[in-house]
């Protein structure tokens, strides 16, 4: 088998407050393989973000990873790198697409001029060649090139969020983080959104880790997924046992309290 894209080992996060720390991520372990969609799920507040912003090295304090947690990526320990290796790691390896992704453009650029920021800023690349890799980008997310031109408030919050995912996709990540990227948007776009994701993936043959408390959705979406409560992972598994043989009590907890589109709740199998 070959190597994991993300390995996770023994991760350990605080808070550090004024009077206690607050153990936000306790004990993590988990591998991405290549080209997997992994799914972190779990209420508001189990620490998915916190790993998120961890594995992308943007935690900030408080948030201190405590000696001893490793987030191997490539070979190498994230929390190793040094600023100039961060700034290579990022975007190459590993792309975040922000739960406010959409509102992340900045609103005084046009399309191409923000994909050019990115691309000037990790590769020698000429105005010309940054505007095919730009229009080719877009194409990939189903938007037409003609878009360029546009300013972020001419295009409609999915149109956004598609940028924000062809941007990051521009320099080849191994790695897409996704920390509920599409909350905002309403049902049949995010459907749509996460599709083409799908697709992109198995072509372009990156891994995901998708973050949502989203469960439904995510189950149609991932190949494995992980569950955490009070920052702890209590169950890794595949996307089909998640949904019809969920092991871990709290999982089983979490498909009774979701509501299914026409009212009822989804019955997980009793497991033996
Ligand atoms: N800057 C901070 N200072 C102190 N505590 C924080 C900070 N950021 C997050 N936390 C706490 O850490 C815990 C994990 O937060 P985190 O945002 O990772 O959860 P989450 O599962 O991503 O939640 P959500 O789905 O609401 O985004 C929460 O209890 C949160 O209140």
């Amino acid at each position: 088998m070959s190597a994991p894209v993300l390995s996770i080992r023994n991760l350990n996060i605080d808070y550090v407050g004024a009077e206690k720390n607050f153990h936000a991520v306790k004990d993590v372990s988990f591998d991405i393989a290549p080209g997997e969609f992994f799914g972190l799920a779990g209420e508001s507040g189990c620490g998915k973000s916190t790993i998120a912003f961890a594995v992308s090295r943007l935690h900030r304090p408080p948030a201190l990873i405590r000696t001893g947690s490793e987030i191997i990526v490539g070979g190498r320990d994230v929390l190793d790198l040094d600023t100039a290796e961060l700034r290579s790691f990022r975007w190459r390896e590993v792309a975040m697409v922000f739960q406010s992704a959409m509102n992340s453009l900045n609103p005084v650029l046009t399309i191409e001029d923000q994909f050019y920021d990115v691309l000037r800023a990790h590769t020698k690349i000429s105005r010309e060649e940054a505007r095919a890799r730009a229009a080719e980008l877009l194409k990939l997310v189903d938007i037409s090139p003609d878009r360029l031109k546009s300013y972020p408030h001419q295009c409609s919050g999915g149109m956004r969020q598609r940028i924000v995912i062809a941007i990051c996709l521009a320099l080849n990540p191994k790695l897409l983080i996704m920390d509920e990227p599409t909350t905002a948007l309403d049902v049949v776009v995010q459907r749509e959104i996460l599709q083409r994701i799908d697709v992109l993936r198995k072509r372009l043959g990156f891994s995901v880790l998708f973050i949502t408390h989203d469960l439904g959705l995510m189950v149609q979406v991932s190949d494995r997924i992980g569950i955490m409560l009070q920052g702890e992972l209590v169950e890794v598994n595949d996307a089909a046992t998640i949904y019809k043989s969920p092991q871990h009590p709290y999982t089983k907890r979490l498909w009774a309290s979701m509501p299914r589109l026409h009212g009822e709740q989804i019955k997980p199998e009793a497991s033996s």
